[in-house]
């Protein structure tokens, strides 16, 4: 799998840590551009008007749109890794039951979403459904800004 640069600014970064072969199945998500200046590209058969604007009502909850169009993703704050772990099982109990799962990074306080759909290929109402869920069970777990999210290691 051939890797690929990282753009910062003017410089171009491109290492071993970025290459895609460490990430097997898909891009890891904190290495996808984060935008939400790209246009959205909805999968065949959706509504676009619909999808439209349930995409933007989206992007003023802190979802971010992938560079390709095809993606959302958001971070979601926990003061601990148990509610971390507990939204994660959340989400993932919805997933299994519309057959429709997300990319997820769990970390200590934080827990990273992607969702796209792979087929047909694009952004689907599911996603737009999905993503709100995530919204829901994030409430419901008390997520916290990320400033007061549990981060590992000292104080800085
Ligand atoms: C057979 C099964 O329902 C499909 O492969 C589902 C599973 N989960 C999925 N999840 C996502 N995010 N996109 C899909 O296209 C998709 N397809």
């Amino acid at each position: 799998m051939a890797s690929f640069p990282v753009r910062l600014g003017r410089f171009a970064l491109q290492n071993s840590f970025t290459s895609a072969r460490h990430y097997p199945r898909t891009t890891a998500p904190q290495l996808r551009m984060a935008s939400n200046t790209s246009t959205p590209r909805f999968a065949e058969g959706e509504d676009p008007q619909q999808l439209g604007s349930d995409t933007t009502a989206l992007q003023q909850q802190g979802w971010t749109l992938d560079a390709d169009g095809m993606g959302v993703t958001k971070t979601f704050h926990f003061k601990s890794y148990f509610k971390a772990v507990a939204f994660v099982n959340l989400i993932a109990s919805e997933s299994s039951a519309k057959r429709h799962h997300p990319t997820m990074t769990v970390r200590i306080g934080s827990v990273d979403v992607h969702w796209t759909t792979h087929r047909p290929r694009g952004l689907t109402i599911k996603d737009i459904a999905m993503a709100r869920h995530c919204d829901n069970g994030a409430g419901l777990m008390g997520y916290v800004e990320a400033e007061q999210g549990l981060k590992c290691g000292p104080e800085k």
